[in-house]
């Protein structure tokens, strides 16, 4: 038996139709009220939804074996798992916007910068030299430099809207992300096969 990690929310949403299409039995996932947990239909897999940092614990220590998680996540938290598959979905990008009137790579002085991502925005400034003062925010980062708790974010832009609604410009792009599936180190020696037969159903068969 397979058990797998899904991140709640809008890679839940993306990651459904890999297996849907591919003979999964995942429809109690698509029907679901607050249940969390939930069995394959059609082959021995089990399903539970969690928050995109806690996919990582769970699979870290084996309680599931494979995860689906973003590049984002894993690359803010250290995550000590194989990633073995770029799923194609959920695909966006790491930036650093800012009002636009703000020149940040001219500022001098105390530079302030939100983001819900303190790690990658500190390597991000570490890398270019810049000294910069990182500010966790836990959402709506996008609210910082237009209130004046920061000058820029780091953050997550996908279509941009959010970004252009509210008055922000896009400085620099950190880098690409998409959804990645993970797996436990020890689970890929035992269950091998299992998981090589996943990887090969969800893959993009366009490529
Ligand atoms: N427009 C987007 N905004 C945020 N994440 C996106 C977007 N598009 C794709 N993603 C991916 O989806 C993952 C989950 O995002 P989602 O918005 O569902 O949850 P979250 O905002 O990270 O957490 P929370 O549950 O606190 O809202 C992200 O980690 C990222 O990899
Ligand atoms: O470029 P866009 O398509 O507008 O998407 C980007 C927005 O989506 C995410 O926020 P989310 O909706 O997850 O809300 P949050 O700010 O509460 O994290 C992200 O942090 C941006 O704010």
């Amino acid at each position: 038996m397979l058990m797998i990690a899904l991140t709640k929310g809008r890679l839940e949403k993306a990651s459904l139709p890999l297996f849907e299409k591919n003979g999964y039995g995942v429809e109690k996932l698509k029907n679901k009220g607050r249940e969390l947990v939930f069995q394959d239909t059609k082959k021995d897999i089990a399903y539970f939804l969690a928050k995109a940092p806690d996919c990582i614990t769970y699979v870290e220590h084996g309680v599931a074996d494979v995860g689906i998680v973003g590049k984002d996540t894993l690359l803010e938290e250290n995550c000590n798992c194989y990633e073995l598959l770029d799923l194609g979905i959920g695909k966006c990008q790491f930036i650093v916007a800012g009002l636009s009137d703000c020149d940040l790579w001219n500022m001098t002085g105390h530079i302030k910068i939100g983001t819900k991502y303190p790690r990658v925005a500190r390597q991000y400034f570490n890398q270019r030299g810049m000294d910069v003062e990182i500010i966790k925010i836990e959402g709506s980062v996008e609210v910082g430099p237009l209130l004046g708790l920061c000058d820029g974010i780091v953050d997550i832009m996908e279509t941009g809207t959010t970004l252009k609604e509210n008055g922000l410009v896009v400085f620099d792009t950190v880098s690409e992300i998409s959804a990645r599936l993970i797996v436990n180190k020890a689970s890929f020696i035992l269950k091998k096969e299992e998981i090589l037969t996943l990887l090969d159903d969800i893959k993009s068969k366009e490529a």
